[in-house]
């Protein structure tokens, strides 16, 4: 499903009788992996054996009502979309909107997406792929029942709308490699439906309380209850043993071992320090949870195009990169993650220590990527090139200072 970027069949022919509408590209790049970031660090278990899920409801629960940010523009343009394509401006609310992710096993047989008495509210649907079919996974196709077209093969960016009702039957092939990404809007008719509304009443609980303690502004995701969080193995498990925990499943998928201070018990995995280790790496790094590093370990995982993209990591930690940010090592990407005052202190003694040591190539590193140089931090820098020898240097660095 390749496009000229501008909306297809829209003039289709039997739009009447199964009103759809395909828009090519609709995403960048850019936002699908993004949006990939948010649902592998913070996805939970999904409504169906083998789907993970992350809502914005959920998001919110775990302290991670920041990442609601980049699906904020995508949910107001995709509303307008549809609105504008069904001619129904203003009439509609977000009834839904989640990052689902479908993983080898996972399928779904023919229907509507409005068949259940507790889904009649469901008027329109919007499926945004965020990865693509052939490279991510294979299976997962998507097929209507009737009309134009017929099957749809997913690819990154590409958007899929149609009625939530019977002139839409469709279904999706069961996912044989890999796993389909998807951000899925249902849109109704209905207010009282409006997701928003039970959001911003979620929010509000939270808000008045981080403005009052001003200690409460880490973006450390924190549980949410912690059912969200065991996978059944088998729908007729009898015995716990079947049962795994999702974000332990993902860290060891990643190729990390887990190491908690004290021998834990299944139920207060959640709410238990831990360190990791990979291979002969070994992360003298003390995460509060498991969702905690679960979410790091998924930024080192991205690391690379974390540290191509200023945009993003401006988005995601609140700074700017450059080039000095190709310096940045995985120890401190995680430590700024979780607190800037602590990385920035951090930085500040690594520079004085390399100084004193006379290592002044590692100094001037971090000397690049500090974030608040002061009076100490400059003249630390000059005096480690004046000690061995690099005169030239010095005064560069002299006459530049503030
Ligand atoms: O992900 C898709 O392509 C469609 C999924 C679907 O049909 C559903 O969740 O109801
Ligand atoms: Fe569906």
């Amino acid at each position: 499903m390749s496009g000229s970027g501008s909306p297809s069949w829209d003039a289709m022919g039997d739009e009447e009788q199964n009103p759809r509408l395909f828009i090519p590209n609709f995403l960048t790049s850019h936002q699908c992996k993004e949006l990939e970031f948010i649902h592998k660090s913070n996805c939970a278990v999904g409504y169906r054996p083998h789907v993970f899920s992350t809502t914005l409801a959920h998001l919110v629960a775990t302290n991670s009502a920041h990442l609601i940010m980049p699906l904020v523009p995508i949910r107001a343009s995709l509303m307008e979309k549809v609105e504008s394509f069904f001619q129904c401006e203003f009439e509609l609310c977000i009834e839904f909107s989640g990052l689902i992710s479908w993983s080898k096993g996972a399928s779904i047989g023919w229907h509507s997406d409005d068949n259940r008495s507790y889904l009649r509210q469901r008027d329109f649907t919007a499926v945004c792929y965020l990865n693509s079919y052939g490279i991510d996974f294979e299976g997962g196709l998507f097929h209507f029942q009737d009309g134009d077209p017929g099957t749809v093969a997913p690819s990154a960016g590409d958007v899929l709308i149609y009625t939530a009702d019977s002139r839409n039957v469709h279904s999706v092939d069961e996912i044989t490699m890999g796993e389909r990404l998807t951000l899925t809007l249902w849109f109704s008719r209905d207010g009282s439906h409006d997701e928003d509304v039970k959001l911003i009443s979620q929010l509000s609980q939270i808000f008045p309380r981080q403005m009052n303690d001003v200690t409460i502004t880490s973006i450390v995701p924190f549980p949410a209850s912690d059912t969200m969080y065991w996978f059944s193995g088998s729908a007729h498990h009898s015995s716990s043993d079947l049962v795994i925990n999702i974000c332990c499943g993902r860290l060891h998928a990643l190729g990390f071992s887990i190491y908690y201070s004290e021998d834990p018990t299944n139920d207060l995995l959640l709410s238990k320090p831990l360190k990791v280790t990979r291979k002969d790496e070994y992360y003298n790094f003390e995460f509060s949870n498991l969702l905690h590093a679960l979410q790091k370990q998924r930024v080192r995982h991205h690391e690379s195009m974390f540290l191509k993209d200023s945009g993003l990591l401006e988005v995601s930690f609140g700074r700017t990169g450059g080039s000095a940010m190709d310096e940045f090592s995985w120890d401190w990407l995680a430590t700024g993650l979780d607190d800037w005052s602590s990385y920035s202190k951090h930085l500040h003694l690594e520079l004085l220590r390399y100084v004193k040591n006379d290592v002044v190539r590692e100094a001037r590193k971090v000397f690049d990527v500090m974030p608040d140089r002061n009076v100490v931090s400059w003249t630390a820098m000059v005096r480690g090139y004046v000690q061995e020898g690099s005169i030239t240097e010095a005064e560069a660095l002299f006459w530049a200072m503030p």
